[in-house]
């Protein structure tokens, strides 16, 4: 599924392009032999893993023809590609304009399914708790809060040493809720769904077309992305960790850079097919 947010999008897609500027620095790892844009399901992470981390959420650079690479990997696999990210999915939209993606957003509280493009999203999370989230930020100097509705990021990058009492000062706040839980992840806490995440959103993609009766592949780099490893796991899939390995991860990927080889590769091959 890829929304036409821009007219020419989709067209600009089925053009194929070599996308020159990604190319491994290294071999990929043995367990990327036999994965195809035909037979699999591409479930991507984003901060960390198609993209640098940088020093604010503000302040990635998006490689100029990423969204190009993804709509032609998504077009080679009629659709069953996925982004599944912490950020919003109208955040998605924005850094990879002018495509819109099939995307779980805000660690599965947000889910683009359908090809009309239509967000469904859990309720945000109530006023209270969100003001008691930001007024616990705000406590800490470096410290600041993204809200995204659903969910509430702590961002910790300017002061790392704050995590433990930031961390404690979170979990104190929420102490008698069962419904919300705080999850760590590259220099923040999330505040979030209890039962939503990146997990129960690659189940909701691959119970419909065009995932289902695919392999599912989950490419990602954080604590968050494994409730994604398990889920391709229990469904016969792959789970490549980015950077170092990670629980339940079958190969590695070194970078970003070498994420986007690997995806290059992937949309290339059945245009060679084809030809
Ligand atoms: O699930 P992801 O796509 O990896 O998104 C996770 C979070 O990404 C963003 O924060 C992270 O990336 C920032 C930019 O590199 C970095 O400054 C920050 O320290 C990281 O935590 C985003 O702001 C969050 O909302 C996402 O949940």
């Amino acid at each position: 599924m890829l929304t036409q947010l821009h007219p020419s999008a989709t067209r600009e897609a089925s053009a194929g392009q070599a996308f020159e500027g990604h190319r491994p620095d290294a071999p990929f790892p043995a367990a990327c032999a036999g994965v195809r844009a035909d037979t699999h399901a591409f479930f991507l992470d984003v901060d960390g893993s198609l993209i640098d981390i940088a020093d604010h959420p503000d302040a990635v650079e998006v490689p100029e023809d990423l969204p190009q690479l993804l709509a032609a990997l998504a077009e080679q696999a009629d659709g069953a590609l996925a982004l599944v990210s912490g950020r919003t999915i109208q955040a998605l939209d924005i850094l990879l304009h002018p495509f819109g993606f099939a995307a779980a957003g805000s660690h599965g509280a947000q889910m683009r399914l359908e090809p009309d493009g239509r967000i469904l999203s859990a309720p945000a999370l109530d006023t209270a708790l969100a003001d008691a989230v930001k007024e616990v930020a705000d406590g800490f100097d470096g410290v600041f809060a993204e809200d995204k509705g659903t969910a509430i990021a702590v961002h910790y990058r300017a002061v790392p040493d704050a995590a433990p009492s930031l961390r404690r000062a979170l979990l104190e706040l929420l102490r008698a809720r069962q419904d919300v839980r705080l999850m760590p992840g590259h220099c923040v806490f999330e505040v979030k769904p209890a039962s939503l995440d990146k997990g129960t959103a690659v189940a909701d993609f691959m119970a419909r077309a065009p995932f289902a009766g695919r392999v599912p592949v989950f490419i990602g780099d954080d604590v968050t992305d494994e409730a994604g490893f398990g889920a391709v796991a229990a469904r016969g899939g792959l789970a490549l960790a980015v950077g170092s390995p990670r629980p339940g991860t079958q190969g590695v990927l070194a970078d970003p850079r070498s994420v986007r080889a690997f995806l290059t590769h992937l949309a290339a091959v059945p245009q060679q097919r084809r030809r």
